[in-house]
C-alpha cells in the first residue's frame, strides 16, 4: 500500500525462502505533495515593478503550452526547450500585436516549478505589460500568481527544500554583501542536507530500536544493535550542541546587527549617529535632552547589515516624556548586540586612574555588566581637551584593565573617526560571522526552535533507554519530527503559508 503522506510506518524485509524477517526499516513517505498536478496556470510579472528595459512575465501550470501557441503565433512545433524565440507578442482574442519580444519554453520538469512553464521577456513598459497580463488573463485556465506561489509549487515538486526556499527569499530581499553570500550559501541546499543527514541517520535509529523492541526476545536481533544507537544519538547530540552554539551569526547577519548608542545626555550620541551614516538623520543641539525617543537608521557596514539606534540621553528627570523615552533606551541597551556609549571625555578627571573609575561606575549606570562584554566606550569631544591630556588618555586607558575598548573621537573634527570606524566594522563582523566559513549556520529562529526540540527528544532517548524502550523510540520518533519540520518534510503545512507569504508575487 502506498503509505500516508508524511506517515512513517514499519515494512519488513523478507528472505523470500524462508521468510525470516532480516530487518525492520522505515519507510518515510516524505515527498511532501510530491508529483501532485497543479490545475490551475498561473502567470505574473516576474522581474521588478517600474519601468524598466526588459520586464519577465513567468507561466507554469497545464495550460502554459496553450498560452505560448495563442500569443506566441505558434501553430507547428514548439521552439526547443529553454531557447530564446523572436516573436509577436498578441492578443489571443483580438490578434492585436502588443510587443515584439523573446519567448522561451521549458517543458517539465526541466523547469523552475517542475511544471510545464513559459517565460514572455517583453518590454518594460507600464502599458505593455498590463497588455500582455491581461491578454495571458483571457486563455482559459489561467489566473494571476499569488506571492510566492512559483516558489511553493517548485517546493511540493521536490525541486527546493523548505531551507533552500528560506534562502532564496533570503536572497531576494539581501541587501548588503554579506547577506547576499550567506541566502546563497542557504539555497544551495548545504544547510538542508546537513539536517537531512542527521534526519537519515535517526531513522536508522529508529529502525534498530523498532527492531529491537519487536525481535529481541525471538534472538533475531544482533546484541549491540542498541549501543549502535546510542553512539549515534550521543554524537548527533553533540553535533546540534555545537550546531546551537553559534551566538546566533547567521540570524543576526539575516536580520541586522542592532547597535545602540547610549550614555549620558549632551555626551554627542547624535552627533555620533550623523557622522556614522553621514547625513543628519538626528537632530543635535546643545539643550541636554534633546533626543526624547529612538531614532533608528539602516546602514551597510562593510557588506554587514546594522541597524544604528540612537537613544534619549540616561538622567533622572521629573518629565513623563523624557523618562519614557529614557526607559526605552534601556532596554534598547539590553536587547542591543552592541553598545556604543558615548561619554563626553572633557567632563572626565584629568587623572587617568580617576577617569577609569568614572568610566566604570558610568558604565554600571548605562548597562549590566553582562552586557559590559559587548561595548565599545566612545570618548567624544577629543578637540574639546589639551593635546597632552589627549594623548596620555589614548595611551594610559589601553593599560586599564576591566574597561572594554575605548576610541577618542571628536565628531566635530572628525579626529579618530575612521579608527573608530574601523573598530565598529571589526565588532559587527565578529557578531555575525563570515558567511561562507566553518559549517552553515543557523539562520532562522523557527530552526533553532525545532532543533532545541530535536535536542530534547533525543535526550528522552537517552532517559528511557533502560527503562521503556517504548518511550525511548518515542523520543527518536519526535526527533525525527523536529527535524523534519526544519526541512518541510513533516507537519510543515502551518509553517509553509507564514514562509511564503514572505515571497512577492512572480517569484
Ligand atoms: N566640541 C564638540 N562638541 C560636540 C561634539 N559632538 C557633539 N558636540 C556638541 O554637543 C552638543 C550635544 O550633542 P548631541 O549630539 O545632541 O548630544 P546627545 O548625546 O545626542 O544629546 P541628548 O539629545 O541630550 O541625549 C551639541 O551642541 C553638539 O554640537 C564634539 O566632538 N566636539
Amino acid at each position: 500500500n502506498k503509505p500516508t503522506q508524511n506517515y512513517i510506518r514499519p515494512c519488513y524485509f523478507l528472505i523470500p525462502s524462508r521468510g525470516t524477517p532480516l530487518s525492520r526499516l522505515l519507510c518515510n513517505c516524505d515527498e511532501v505533495s510530491a508529483g501532485l498536478a497543479s490545475a490551475d496556470t498561473i502567470f505574473a510579472l516576474s522581474s521588478g515593478h517600474g519601468r524598466c528595459g526588459v520586464a519577465v512575465v513567468r507561466v507554469s501550470g497545464p495550460a502554459s503550452v496553450t498560452s505560448l501557441r495563442s500569443m506566441a503565433g505558434l501553430t507547428g512545433s514548439l521552439p526547443p526547450p529553454r531557447k530564446a524565440l523572436l516573436r509577436s507578442i498578441t492578443d489571443p482574442l483580438t490578434r492585436e500585436v502588443l510587443d515584439r519580444g523573446l519567448v522561451l519554453w521549458f517543458p517539465a520538469p526541466h523547469s523552475f516549478t517542475g511544471e510545464d512553464s513559459v517565460e514572455f521577456h517583453i518590454h518594460g513598459g507600464p502599458a505593455v505589460i498590463t497588455a500582455v497580463l491581461e491578454a495571458l488573463g483571457s486563455v482559459p485556465g489561467m489566473r494571476p500568481a499569488e506571492a510566492g506561489e512559483f516558489t511553493r509549487r517548485a517546493f511540493q515538486a521536490g525541486k527546493l527544500g523548505l531551507t533552500e526556499v528560506e534562502g532564496l527569499g533570503d536572497l531576494i530581499h539581501a541587501e548588503t554583501e554579506a547577506q547576499r553570500r550567506l541566502a546563497l550559501r542557504q539555497m544551495s541546499g548545504e544547510l538542508g542536507h546537513l539536517y537531512q543527514d542527521w534526519s537519515n541517520k535517526l531513522k536508522r535509529c529508529l529502525a534498530y530500536v523498532e527492531a529491537f523492541i519487536d525481535f529481541s526476545e525471538d534472538e533475531l536481533i544482533e546484541d549491540g544493535v542498541l549501543n549502535q544507537v546510542d553512539r549515534v544519538v550521543c554524537n548527533l547530540q553533540t553535533e546540534m550542541e555545537q550546531h546551537l552554539k553559534d551566538k546566533r551569526k547567521g540570524e543576526r547577519l539575516r536580520s541586522g546587527v542592532q547597535v545602540v548608542i547610549a550614555g549620558a545626555t549632551n555626551a554627542g550620541k547624535s552627533s555620533l549617529l550623523n557622522s556614522i551614516c553621514q547625513r543628519p538623520a538626528a537632530i543635535v543641539s546643545p539643550i541636554a535632552g534633546t533626543t526624547r525617543d529612538v531614532v533608528e537608521t539602516a546602514l551597510d557596514i562593510g557588506g554587514f547589515p546594522v541597524l544604528l539606534i540612537d537613544t534619549a540621553g540616561l538622567r533622572d528627570s521629573l518629565d513623563v516624556v523624557e523618562r519614557e523615552g529614557v526607559r526605552r533606551a534601556r532596554e534598547r541597551v539590553e536587547q542591543a548586540d552592541l553598545t556604543l556609549v558615548v561619554v563626553d571625555c572633557s567632563n572626565l578627571p584629568i587623572d587617568t586612574q580617576q577617569a577609569a573609575a568614572f568610566l566604570q561606575e558610568h558604565l554600571k549606570s548605562v548597562m549590566s555588566t553582562q552586557k559590559q562584554n559587548n561595548c565599545l566606550l566612545v570618548l567624544n569631544k577629543t578637540d574639546l581637551l589639551p593635546e597632552e591630556q589627549r594623548q596620555n588618555l589614548d595611551m594610559e586607558l589601553r593599560q586599564v584593565s576591566g574597561l572594554p575598548p575605548a576610541c577618542l573621537i571628536s565628531c566635530h573634527s572628525n579626529e579618530g573617526l575612521q579608527d573608530f570606524l574601523t573598530a565598529l566594522h571589526g565588532n559587527v563582523k565578529t557578531l555575525c560571522g563570515d558567511p561562507l566559513s566553518g559549517a552553515p549556520t543557523l539562520t532562522q529562529a523557527r530552526h533553532r526552535t525545532h532543533l532545541q526540540q530535536c535536542a530534547a527528544a533525543l535526550a528522552q532517548y537517552q532517559r528511557y533507554r533502560d527503562t521503556d524502550l517504548a518511550l525511548a523510540a518515542e523520543g527518536v520518533r519526535s526527533a525525527l519530527t523536529s527535524l523534519g519540520r526544519i526541512t518541510g518534510r513533516v507537519g510543515a503545512e502551518e509553517i509553509l503559508d507564514i514562509i511564503f507569504k514572505d515571497f512577492c508575487i512572480g517569484k
